[in-house]
């Protein structure tokens, strides 16, 4: 394990880099031409400012002839400048926007790769994950950001040397800008911190206008009257966020005004030096005509590097967060070189060894190990650190699933079932003990091979609103295209019917959103287990209560049909089956029925023993039969 992985790991050299290389490999050439624009336009903006020198000299002379050669070169270097910043300005767009396409995909395959979940439901990789999102739409434009202040850096360099060759004094002038410049450095870095810290209450406002503003909210919105209060809520977010921010700028407004105040006192004097100069005979009069102008492009120059290198520091921030992503998913990963394959069968079975988790890293106020830093889930040999005052979620969970078993998981509200799914699943580790698949311990195991061998359907399952076959499909890419094995998997949930849905069977748009058709929530639900009978030899099927929104008889029979399509198979062929359900006619059909008690295993065995025992099982069943009656 590489340890905690912080923004400020990544140096701003590796920020440049992985910024330009995205703009670069998203667009070659337009950003070489880019390049090229700006470049160019700037020289002849410089070129265009001497020629004002070399006209009014001429002219006073009367020398016509070079007056009017030094002002149609003058217009032609105008014209240039204006020609090369139109395309500069064109090449901008397409820059921008082909990096953010690869900068969005960069972000989703970086998200995405990584094998666990626990990430997401941490609030600093949440809130860092947020300020990304913010941000992503900036980070593209990169080569914009270094193009303009090279534009600066060149135009400040080209006004000095031409100051120069006017008089050495007035070369100093520039130098004027650096308290302007620091000035700048001070208020980005104070409104830089001031959206770091409103993060987290960034987020609560995000979420709380996602959920006025979304239509599954609007029910309940409605039916409790909800509405005034998530308004309050998210007015006083939004003042905490606007104050935070507000009283940064103010104080970065103070300081820059200050820098702003030393520039146009060195400005005068400049002006007042070749103005004397001239009243003596000096100076020409085109002297003094052209300091003008060159004080006038300092200036305007000046402005812009202050608003050119706030741009940058942001881009490159930003570039920071995406390097701590890119570090954070390779360290979050187990070592890849050390993994095994997943078993092709399990001949023996899972063992839970003492399993203990906690979910004390993903508390909000949990304490953070540093500023900034998140700590990668934990490796294979390594003990998490979680504060012993944590509650375990499941404690010393020991127990085989035979090889070709229907299991129940049975337990009341918040018992541990799903948690304990998750760790089957590989998304979650144990914070102690092990799982074993014949054998083989599961933090050795390739997740992601892993995972491809798991086949769930999660009680919080996602409505993919694609078309009905590719909703389904997705169970298993290589076949999603399949009609033939999507309507399997869909006669397989119980949903036959839906292959034939109007107006195009597997080809209706689901999600009235796109203009199709919306599912009522069983319907929904037969999709999400449609997903999971996809893949064709699992080692491990969950069902994890994807039958709620089912009626008792319909999850009875859905459930008896599972298991005995399982029962069919030869032993060795079978994968384990593990039904969580609060209903105890499924868990009549099981093998093995875990009953789980607060995180603990209470009980253990097929149904009839565990009637029979006369313990939680058997009174929990007592209640429902009870209820039933
Ligand atoms: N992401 C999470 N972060 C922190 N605590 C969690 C998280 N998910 C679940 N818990 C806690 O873990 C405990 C077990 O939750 P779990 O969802 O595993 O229970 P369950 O038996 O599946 O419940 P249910 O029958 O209601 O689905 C609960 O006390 C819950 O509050």
């Amino acid at each position: 394990m590489t340890g905690s992985v912080a923004i400020a790991d990544a140096g701003w050299w590796r920020r440049v880099r992985i910024l330009f290389g995205a703009c670069f490999r998203a667009a070659p050439r337009h950003a070489t031409a880019l390049f090229a624009c700006q470049l160019a336009a700037t020289a002849c903006t410089l070129a265009a400012t001497y020629g004002v020198k070399v006209v009014t000299d001429a002219a006073l002379h009367a020398q016509a002839g070079r007056a009017l050669a030094a002002a149609g070169l003058m217009a032609g270097a105008t014209g240039l400048a204006a020609v090369f910043g139109r395309g500069y300005l064109q090449l901008t767009t397409t820059v921008s926007e082909r990096a953010g396409r690869y900068i969005d995909s960069e972000l989703m395959r970086l998200a995405g790769t990584i094998p666990t979940i626990e990430h997401y439901e941490r609030p600093q990789y949440a809130d860092q994950l947020a300020l990304i999102r913010q941000e992503r739409a900036g980070m593209a434009g990169m080569l914009n950001a270094v193009v303009l202040n090279l534009r600066v850096v060149v135009s400040f360099a080209g006004g000095i040397a031409i100051l120069a060759t006017l008089d050495p004094i007035l070369a100093l002038l520039p130098l004027f800008g650096i308290p302007a410049l620091l000035a700048n450095r001070y208020a980005a870095g104070l409104a830089q911190r001031a959206r770091e810290r409103s993060a987290p209450h960034t987020r609560l406002r995000n979420h709380l206008f996602q959920t006025a503003a979304s239509a599954p909210a609007g029910k309940e919105l409605r039916v409790y009257g909800l509405l005034d209060d998530i308004l309050d809520r998210h007015r006083a977010i939004s003042e905490r966020v606007e104050r935070d921010a507000r009283r940064a700028a103010l104080r970065g407004l103070a300081a820059t005004t200050g820098a702003a105040v030393v520039f146009a006192g060195a400005y005068i004097a400049a002006l007042l030096l070749v103005l004397v100069a001239a009243v003596h005979g000096h100076a020409t009069a085109g002297t003094l005509v052209l300091t003008l102008s060159l004080a006038g492009l300092i200036n305007a120059q000046l402005a812009s590097a202050v608003q050119y290198a706030s741009y940058l520091r942001r881009v490159l921030s930003a570039g920071g967060r995406l390097a701590w992503l890119t570090d954070y998913s390779r360290t979050a990963g187990p070592d890849q070189e050390r993994l095994a394959e997943p078993p092709v069968r399990l001949r023996d079975g899972i063992d839970l060894d003492g399993v203990c988790f906690r979910y004390a890293e993903n508390r909000v106020g949990s304490p953070e190990p540093s500023r900034g830093r998140l700590l990668p889930p934990r490796q294979p040999g390594s003990e998490r650190r979680a504060p012993e005052t944590d509650p375990l979620v499941l404690d010393q969970i020991t127990v085989h699933l035979p090889a070709g078993a229907v299991v129940a998981l049975v337990g009341e509200n918040g018992s541990g079932k799903t948690t304990l799914v998750k760790l089957l699943s590989g998304l979650y580790r144990p914070t102690a003990g092990g799982i074993r698949a014949d054998g083989t311990d599961l933090a050795t195991i390739d997740p992601a091979g892993w995972q491809r061998r798991v086949s769930p359907a999660f009680q919080d399952f996602v409505r993919f609103e694609f078309t009905l076959g590719e909703s389904v499909g997705l169970g298993d890419l290589p076949r999603a295209a399949d009609p033939d094995a999507v309507a399997a998997a869909l006669r397989r949930a119980g949903a036959g019917e839906l292959a034939e849905l109007p107006p195009h069977g597997l080809g209706t748009q689901l999600g009235t959103a796109w203009g199709g058709v919306d599912l009522s929530g069983g319907q929904w639900q037969k999709l999400a287990l449609g997903r999971a009978f996809m893949r064709e030899r699992p080692l491990l099927v969950v069902f994890d209560e994807p039958t709620a929104a089912l009626d008792a008889f319909t999850e009875q029979a859905l459930f008896r049909d599972i298991a005995e399509a399982t029962r069919a198979v030869p032993r060795s062929e079978r994968p384990i089956t593990l039904l969580v359900s609060h209903r105890f006619t499924t868990a009549a059909m099981a093998d093995l029925v875990i009953v789980l008690d607060h995180g603990r295993i209470a009980e253990l065995g097929d149904h009839a023993t565990l009637l029979g025992n006369g313990g939680l099982y058997a009174e929990l069943h007592e209640l429902q039969a009870r209820a039933y009656r």
